[in-house]
């Protein structure tokens, strides 16, 4: 870890984050800049890929180049930013306003105190962690921070966003019982390529295919979403690897019974469920959807790879 001078930040703001906590929070935020005599510019955009562009040429502006990108709002805001700020060396500072915020969580950036996570960015201190580039079909090659639902957990997520409550985490677990009522398991094949050495259920050698029914097969760079799941509880956010945790068919009313634990957090370690480590994933299922950071991504087939050290983040 390292540390920079933080004295001219970016503040990019997504108003529609966390039901409309972003502007609010947006404002906390500014005060504290200003207060500490921090040099500070703004994007409040009307949609997220204006906010891309505007922060795109910030950070390759000789003249108005930031020391920190801030980003204020959720996972869903930071998942775009990265394809401004992924292999730059600017570094990425969040602000906690969205719903799940797994990010944050994962790197122990407070969710509920806009002044307390203001104050570790302009600490200034500094860690390289990887991120993970996705290809599917009928969507654009976009980059990841956490995780990449397949199948159930991705339509869950898509049916979380549309939702209007209830707010926080819990959104989560009720789009996952209606979802419960709906088609559930498919034929999945997982094709893993350089595969960590003896790690998890990692089977010898250097390369596996995996065929099997399954109810889905997160993909996860860091260990949660939806808030704080711990679908991938093994994952490291800077080992070059990604982690698939692969559920197999569990019947409907044990998936009803686990998810309460899932949702709060706890580690599940169910006899259905294998977990493996490797550089480059294929998931494919028929009809199976894909999200990344909580975002749509496009239908299976998707190939995931790990992109070692893409992304400076400010961290406690
Ligand atoms: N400036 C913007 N204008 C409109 N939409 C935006 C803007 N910035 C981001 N978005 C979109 O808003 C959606 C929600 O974003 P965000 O993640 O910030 O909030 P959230 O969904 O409440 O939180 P979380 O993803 O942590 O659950 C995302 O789809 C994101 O792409």
């Amino acid at each position: 870890m390292s540390e920079l001078s933080v004295r001219r930040v970016l503040v990019v703001t997504n108003p529609y984050s966390g039901a409309g906590r972003g502007d609010g929070v947006a404002d906390a935020v500014l005060e504290r800049l200003l207060a500490q005599g921090v040099e500070v510019a703004e994007v409040r955009a009307p949609s997220a890929t204006e906010s891309v562009e505007q922060v795109r040429a910030a950070v390759s502006s000789e003249l108005r180049r930031p020391d920190a990108v801030l980003c204020v709002g959720g996972d869903g805001l930071m998942n775009v930013l990265l394809n401004a700020v992924a292999h730059s060396t600017v570094p990425l500072g969040l602000v906690p306003a969205g719903t799940g915020n797994d990010l944050a969580r994962e790197l122990g950036i407070p969710t509920g105190d806009p002044k307390a996570a203001t104050d570790i960015v302009l600490r200034g201190r500094v860690r390289h962690i990887d991120l993970g580039r996705i290809e599917s079909t009928y969507a654009t090659p976009t980059w990841f921070a956490t995780v990449v639902g397949t199948g159930f957990d991705a339509r869950v997520t898509l049916r979380a966003n549309k939702m209007r409550y209830p707010r926080g985490p819990l959104r989560y677990t009720v789009a996952a019982v209606a979802e419960l009522m709906r088609g559930y398991t498919l034929p999945f094949t997982i094709e893993l390529s350089g595969l960590a050495p003896g790690a998890l259920d990692n089977p010898d050698g250097e390369h596996t295919v995996i065929h099997t029914d399954a109810v889905m097969a997160p993909i996860g760079n860091t260990r949660t979403y939806g808030g704080g799941m711990l679908v991938c509880p093994d994952a490291l956010a800077d080992d070059g690897y990604l982690d698939i945790t692969v559920v197999g068919a569990v019947s409907r009313l044990e998936m009803a019974r686990l998810l309460p634990a899932l949702s709060a957090g706890k580690r599940i370690d169910h006899p259905s469920t294998k977990r493996y480590r490797a550089r480059r994933i294929t998931v494919t299922a028929d009809g199976g959807y894909a999200t990344a950071d909580g975002e749509p991504a496009g239908m299976l087939p998707v190939t995931v790879q790990a992109m070692p050290g893409a992304l400076t983040v400010l961290v406690p």
